[in-house]
């Protein structure tokens, strides 16, 4: 039985590179947040305005223990999954982490353009966006890093490096 958590930042790629690697190591894919959205019928953006983020994060752990029960899958888990309750030493228990990590400087680039889909991030753009990236980061890497491997994800990954990534993990799993 195989099972991926894949965790990092918001923006490290954790959803489309997901899906790429779960290809090719012959797994299900399950995007944590979309998983949420369609038990609730409502967008992750709606559950933070309508609930508040506190509520967010226990159905959020829910939701994750309750994937976790399907075999042979990679779930591409939300940027904060693994900072809250034990989430990420279930994780540990129930599979292997693969940390995607990423510079501030990449994740500012790259959240700009996508950060409107980000309830945590609403306000926030140019120099400020970058000032609580890094803050948020530096809070969030102690528990990003206790994952059983890390990967770099800085530059856009090719379909060969998702295929050395997938290697190495096939060695691990
Ligand atoms: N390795 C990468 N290099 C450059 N851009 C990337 C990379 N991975 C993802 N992106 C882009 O960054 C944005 C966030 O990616 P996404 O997969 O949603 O990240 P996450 O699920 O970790 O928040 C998307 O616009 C995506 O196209
Ligand atoms: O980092 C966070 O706290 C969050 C990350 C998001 O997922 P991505 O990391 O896939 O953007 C989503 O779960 C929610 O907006 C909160
Ligand atoms: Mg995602």
């Amino acid at each position: 039985m195989r099972r991926i958590f894949l965790i990092g930042y918001m923006g490290a790629g954790k959803t489309t590179i997901g899906k790429d690697l779960s290809k090719r190591l012959g797994l299900s894919f399950i995007d944590l947040d979309c998983y949420i959205e369609g038990r609730y019928l409502k967008t992750v953006g709606q559950l933070f305005a309508e609930k508040g983020e506190d509520t967010f994060r226990k159905i959020e752990r829910n939701m994750l223990q309750e994937v976790s029960m399907f075999e042979d899958v990679l779930i591409s888990t939300g940027g904060g999954t693994p900072c809250f309750f034990e989430n990420m030493e279930f994780m540990n228990r129930n599979g292997k982490t693969v940390y995607l990590r990423v510079s501030v400087d990449e994740l500012v680039k790259r959240l700009e353009l996508c950060k409107h889909t980000r309830p945590i991030l609403k306000g926030h753009s140019g120099k400020e966006l970058k000032d609580f990236v890094a803050e948020s980061l530096s809070k969030r890497s102690p528990f990003y890093e206790q994952a059983s491997v890390v990967f770099d994800a800085e530059v856009m990954l090719t379909d060969s490096d998702v295929q050395t990534i997938s290697a190495a993990l096939e060695k691990i799993l």
